[in-house]
């Protein structure tokens, strides 16, 4: 089991995680840990913050001379502007706030949260509210992703939709993408598409206003065998769509085909199970169920498509209030924001499936070193006679989202 907890308010001094059930022998590295988070701070539409936040990372626990301990694993990131702006309104030190902040946001926690802690003030809210915490899930993933790689899992993204601007799919990003998609700006494998992403982006930007969109998260080399078909709370499509829709202003999640499917006839709506005799190893020619069936992972590769809604913070506040110190008509107060963070919210949607595959993976195949949970996982995969990944290594280049689309 893999449990993990963030610490860390937007503007506190820190982010804090703490990381419980790795193995020991796991090779880490500061720098293998701030290149996911670099990673996260890409996209074009992404606010001033993520120009100059530094990510500054310091292992705490858990890591000794590059490898897990099998202890706890601690990260604190620094907050870059925590010296030079927030010591006195982020301080814990008792005293009051210069500045209450009472027009919330329709669309973020602010007043719900006001109501629910007894708050006259939302920056007690969207301090923790704010995705900035998402760093700290970044970090948890680049250790579960370090992981599930010792057995072949590899985990990518690509953004499908900013706006209205959306890409046509007619197969799934291989491994071997991730360089060009980390390269584009907005974190998407078309280059006509992403032309047109920007301009919506520049176009949103120019009137003070925000997008929303949506991301393909893929997992190659997934073992068949995670989740389970016994308990609601084991089925792996289930967790991943808890813990993708946990992931700030995400609003919908879907596997496979997802909606698209529920259209289709049975017939035409399930991937045919074939045998090859000769290597002794099935095979699925389609991906509609996105690699889950039953609430278990059936060796293909696993494909859900994240959306999120349009951020909340306008750069020209339109959107309705009440100021909740007078019961006033107000508009919703201005912060420094994002126009988009559908490319980011990618990156952090890698890292949550990255954290449920290997939770999932410590279950089944268990151990107390990287190496025992490899010569388990070794041994159901002769058990089996295959390694999953090389029976369904070709699918991403032949199959794909184009038969699942419209
Ligand atoms: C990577 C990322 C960056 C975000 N940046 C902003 C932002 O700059 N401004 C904003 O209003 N919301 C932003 N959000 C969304 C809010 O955090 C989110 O809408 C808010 O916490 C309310 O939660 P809910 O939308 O899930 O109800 C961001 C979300 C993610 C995943
Ligand atoms: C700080 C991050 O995202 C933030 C998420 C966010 C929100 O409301 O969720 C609001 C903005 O915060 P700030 O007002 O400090 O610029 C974003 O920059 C980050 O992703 O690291």
């Amino acid at each position: 089991m893999l449990r993990y907890l963030t610490a860390g308010e937007s503007h506190g001094q820190s982010l804090v995680v703490i990381v419980e059930g790795l193995p020991a022998g796991l090779s880490v590295t500061t720098e293998q840990l701030g290149a996911e988070l670099a990673r996260r701070r890409l996209g074009y539409g992404r606010g001033p913050r993520m120009r100059f936040e530094a990510d500054d990372l310091v292992l705490l626990s858990g890591v000794r001379h590059g490898r897990t301990l099998g202890s706890p694993v601690a990260v604190e990131i620094k907050n870059s502007e925590w010296a030079r702006k927030w010591t006195e309104e982020m301080s814990p030190a008792p005293g009051l706030p210069t500045k209450k902040l009472t027009k919330p946001r329709p669309g973020h926690a602010d007043l719900a949260g006001m109501l629910k802690y007894g708050f006259d003030d939302a920056r007690d809210v969207l301090e923790r509210a704010s995705a900035r915490e998402t760093a700290a899930r970044v970090v948890a993933g680049a250790l579960a992703k370090a992981l599930v790689a010792e057995i072949g899992i590899q985990i990518l993204s690509h953004v499908v939709q900013i706006g209205e601007v959306k890409t046509e799919r007619t197969s799934i990003p291989s491994p071997g993408d991730l360089e060009r998609i980390d390269s584009s700006e907005v974190r998407c494998l078309d280059e006509r598409v992403e032309q047109l992403m920007i301009a919506e982006i520049k176009s949103a930007a120019k009137v003070g206003d925000s997008l929303g969109g949506s991301v393909e998260v893929v997992g190659h080399g997934v073992p068949v065998g995670l989740g389970s078909h016994v308990h609601w709370d084991r089925k792996l499509d289930s967790q991943l769509a808890g813990a993708l829709m946990s992931i700030q202003a995400v609003k919908a999640v879907s596997i496979g085909a997802g909606i698209e499917v529920a259209r289709r006839r049975g017939s035409d709506a399930h991937d045919a199970i074939k045998f090859d005799s000769e290597s002794g190893q099935y095979s699925r020619p389609t991906w509609l169920s996105g690699g889950i069936e039953g609430g278990i992972s059936n060796g293909a590769p696993l494909v859900a498509e994240v959306w999120m809604k349009p951020l909340a913070t306008l750069n020209r506040p339109v959107l309705e209030t009440v100021d909740t110190a007078t019961k006033e008509p107000a508009l919703s107060f201005k912060e420094r924001t994002d126009v988009v963070a559908v490319p980011a919210m990618g990156v952090v949607a890698e890292a949550m499936v990255a954290l449920v595959l290997a939770n999932e993976a410590t279950r089944k195949f268990g151990g107390d070193s990287v190496a025992e949970f490899v010569r388990n996982w070794e041994g159901f995969c002769n058990h089996l006679s295959a390694t999953p990944s090389a029976v369904f290594a070709d699918q991403s280049e032949s199959l794909g989202a184009g038969e699942a689309d419209d």
